[in-house]
């Protein structure tokens, strides 16, 4: 299914001396204005993946929310001003698409609002790279989920933006088609800081470099896990097998000490 993708133009270094690392400081998560969560600190490296696991309703999304500058709390201690608002492609939980635009359309829907031309190359190797060439004519609702799930990696992808936060990406996908489009993600996005939430394990362990815990009530996060290798690894490589069963272990370790 898959063709080759080449990642889009690498970010451009924004400024002379950009940080090494994305620095988050007293970030408070907040729901209906009630804490969610302590103040988190957290360090995403640029040009790296970083994971984040936990529990349902612990507040992952709300955190990458808060990051995409949607709700944002705390400070951000990267060297600029304005948090990173601006410099995001968001990937939500929710597909997002406009239902009255097809497939394709809404692919090149970030280039259109910014005024931008559409690169139709790109999008035309994207959408044949995830499976979606004989619709990309089509509305969102002749989809059935899986397909709407890569319709809207389709339109982050196409994203160009040094920062790109993802809400459970490949949730709704097959095994297989899972795999192939973890795949092409990393590929593809070479070079970005990515942060991705995740409800699988074995995912956080092939796509990233760092992989964060968000436990507890309140919320906080534990030490961070950094896998040995490169990614994308492969599920079955040297000792992934055994890493995933130990993160399995933590992460029942950290539910049972609850909120604690
Ligand atoms: N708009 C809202 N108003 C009030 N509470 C909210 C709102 N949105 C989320 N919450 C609450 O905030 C908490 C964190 O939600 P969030 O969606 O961030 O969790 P999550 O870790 O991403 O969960 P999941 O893994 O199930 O997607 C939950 O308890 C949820 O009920």
């Amino acid at each position: 299914m898959l063709d080759r993708v080449p990642p889009a133009d690498p970010p451009h270094p924004e400024s002379p001396g950009d940080p090494a690392t994305i620095e988050v400081a007293g970030l408070i998560l907040k729901a209906g204005g009630a804490p969610l969560s302590r103040p988190l600190r957290l360090s995403l490296p640029v040009g790296q993946w970083t994971a984040v696991l936990g529990p349902s309703g612990v507040g992952k999304s709300t955190l990458l929310k808060a990051l995409a500058g949607l709700g944002p709390d705390g400070d951000l201690t990267d060297g600029r001003t304005g948090g990173l608002a601006g410099r995001v492609a968001y990937m939500a939980q929710s597909d997002g698409l406009l239902p009255w635009l097809s497939v394709a359309d809404n692919g090149a829907l970030g280039a259109r609002l910014r005024g931008q031309p559409v690169d139709r190359v790109r999008l035309a190797t994207l959408l044949q790279a995830v499976g979606l060439k004989a619709q990309a004519g089509l509305r969102p609702d002749a989809l059935s989920g899986g397909m709407r799930q890569r319709a809207a990696l389709v339109r982050t992808l196409m994203e160009d933006r040094p920062v790109v936060l993802m809400d459970e990406p490949f949730s709704a996908l097959d095994p297989v088609t899972r795999l192939d489009l973890q795949d092409l993600a990393a590929r593809t996005l070479a070079g970005r800081t990515v942060l991705m939430v995740t409800h699988d394990p074995m995912e956080a362990l092939r796509l990233a470099h760092r992989i964060l815990i968000l436990h507890g009530r309140p919320a906080r996060l534990d030490t961070p896990i950094i896998p040995p290798g490169v990614p994308p690894r492969s599920p079955t490589a040297g000792d992934l097998p055994a890493r995933h069963a130990a993160l399995l272990e933590r992460l029942h370790h950290l539910a049972a000490e609850g909120g604690r």
